[in-house]
């Protein structure tokens, strides 16, 4: 990868501070316009499936679209810089990129993962990962003791994803990563979907491997379904890119350009969306027909205090728990004009969505429960307009669903 100045590996997160260059980082890394003979500012997409070489073997690194493409490469160094890691690798989804980490490990491993993750993630290693004789725990990771106690000497990965998908819940990376240091070859992977490299850096926390679904902040416009992997470690490096050359999960050049380009604005349209947020998640908390709301970006959440220590801000997500039952929520979602009702986040327009019925049906009902994603939890991800049009919405549809 070619490595910029202004690349600030390892820099410690203080809240209310952008990592350092990073909106230039953003720009530039990966971009440089002397790649290109006719010095193109703008990184072209390459389609071209297949490269010419000089002789056989002998060739300009390029050989075939699934090892590798000059579109993705733009992508993946500056994801390498946004990250602050060694490499970045792009994928044909986040679970493309899931499956990947996954294929890493052979029958009889064991994977602790958080009890409240991604429903796909759920069904992926219950449902798929299990069937070849792969072993999963998962546990709530907001007591470091619970992780401590799923650790055996066949646990090669902890899943932490922070904040948690749906309901919230937040990790303390480096804590996970104190734990399992005496672990030999267990590694921590952490899904930082819903913060973004903007908001939060992983590998500088401990982690060994940062995934995104790129299909949310990191791309940002609800355009293209993709998955990105960061790491600074060769060894993983190697196994990760031969898996993804030699199984083949790979995005196509147009997407790789569109996710670049979404990079571009990332740091913009994430200090607007922590805006918007704050304001709305205020705004539940101060009405009477909302029982609870999760924010980790204000002091009312469980794990504020970790999420100050190992974050710069926080993102648009927010859970909450209407009065009500299933009806009342119903309600309030049909009714919605600026927020749209629909699965996904992290783009500029304001979804809102119903866990039990959408994104997390696929997770078993008893874990459901014991989650509290229920009849009346809702999940908002607050997009990049007017704060006071995102509120004025929630409140009319907030009072249709008690009136009815
Ligand atoms: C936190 C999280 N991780 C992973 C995924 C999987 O990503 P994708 O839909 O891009 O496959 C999703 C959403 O689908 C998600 O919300
Ligand atoms: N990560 C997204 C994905 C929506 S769920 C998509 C589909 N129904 C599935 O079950 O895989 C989100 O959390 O909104």
């Amino acid at each position: 990868m070619s490595e910029n100045s202004h690349t600030a590996h390892g820099e410690t997160p203080e809240w209310g501070k952008p990592f350092k260059s990073f909106a230039t980082d953003a720009i530039h890394v990966g971009q440089e316009p002397e790649q290109w003979k006719s010095m193109m500012v703008v990184p072209p997409i390459t389609m071209s499936t297949t490269f010419k070489q000089y002789g056989p073997g002998d060739h300009t690194g390029y050989e075939y679209g699934r090892s590798g493409n000059p579109t993705r490469k733009c992508l993946e160094t500056c994801v390498a810089a946004l990250e602050g890691a060694k490499y970045g690798l792009a994928f044909a989804s986040g679970l493309a990129a899931t499956m990947t980490i996954i294929n890493t490990l052979k029958a009889g491993d064991h994977v602790i993962s958080t009890d409240d993750v991604y429903g796909g993630t759920n069904r992926y290693f219950q449902k798929i990962a299990s069937k070849f004789g792969l072993e999963f725990s998962f546990v709530d990771f907001t007591n470091l003791d619970n992780v401590k106690n799923a650790l055996r000497p066949n646990t090669k990965i902890v899943w932490v994803e922070t904040p948690t998908n749906p309901t919230m819940k937040v990790t303390d990376v480096r804590g996970v990563a104190d734990l399992i240091k005496s672990q030999e070859g267990s590694i921590m992977v952490v899904d930082n979907t819903f913060m973004s490299s903007y908001f939060q850096r992983p590998l500088n926390l401990g982690a060994d491997i940062v995934l995104h679904s790129a299909t949310k902040y990191m791309n940002g416009h609800s355009d293209v379904v993709m998955g990105l992997l960061a790491t600074s470690s060769d060894e993983i490096y190697k196994k990760l890119s031969f898996l993804q050359y030699a199984t083949g999960p790979v995005p196509s050049p147009f997407d790789c350009y569109l996710v670049n380009r979404g990079l571009k604005t990332l740091a913009v349209r994430m200090e607007r969306h922590q805006k918007n947020a704050i304001a709305v998640a205020t705004y539940l908390e101060q009405n009477s027909n909302v029982i609870k709301v999760k924010y980790p970006g204000l002091p009312s959440h469980p794990q504020y205090e970790i999420m100050k220590k190992q974050a710069t801000g926080c993102s648009g997500m927010i859970a909450f728990w209407l009065k009500g039952d299933l009806k009342t929520a119903n309600v309030f979602l049909r009714s919605l004009k600026v927020f749209t009702l629909a699965e996904s986040l992290g783009g500029f327009e304001s979804l809102a969505e119903h866990p039990a019925i959408m994104t997390h049906a696929s997770v078993p009902p008893e874990q459901r429960e014991k989650l509290e994603i229920g009849d009346n939890f809702i999940r908002l991800s607050c997009g990049i307009e007017e704060a006071d049009d995102l509120i004025n919405d929630l409140d009319q549809a907030i009072n249709a669903a008690v009136a009815d």
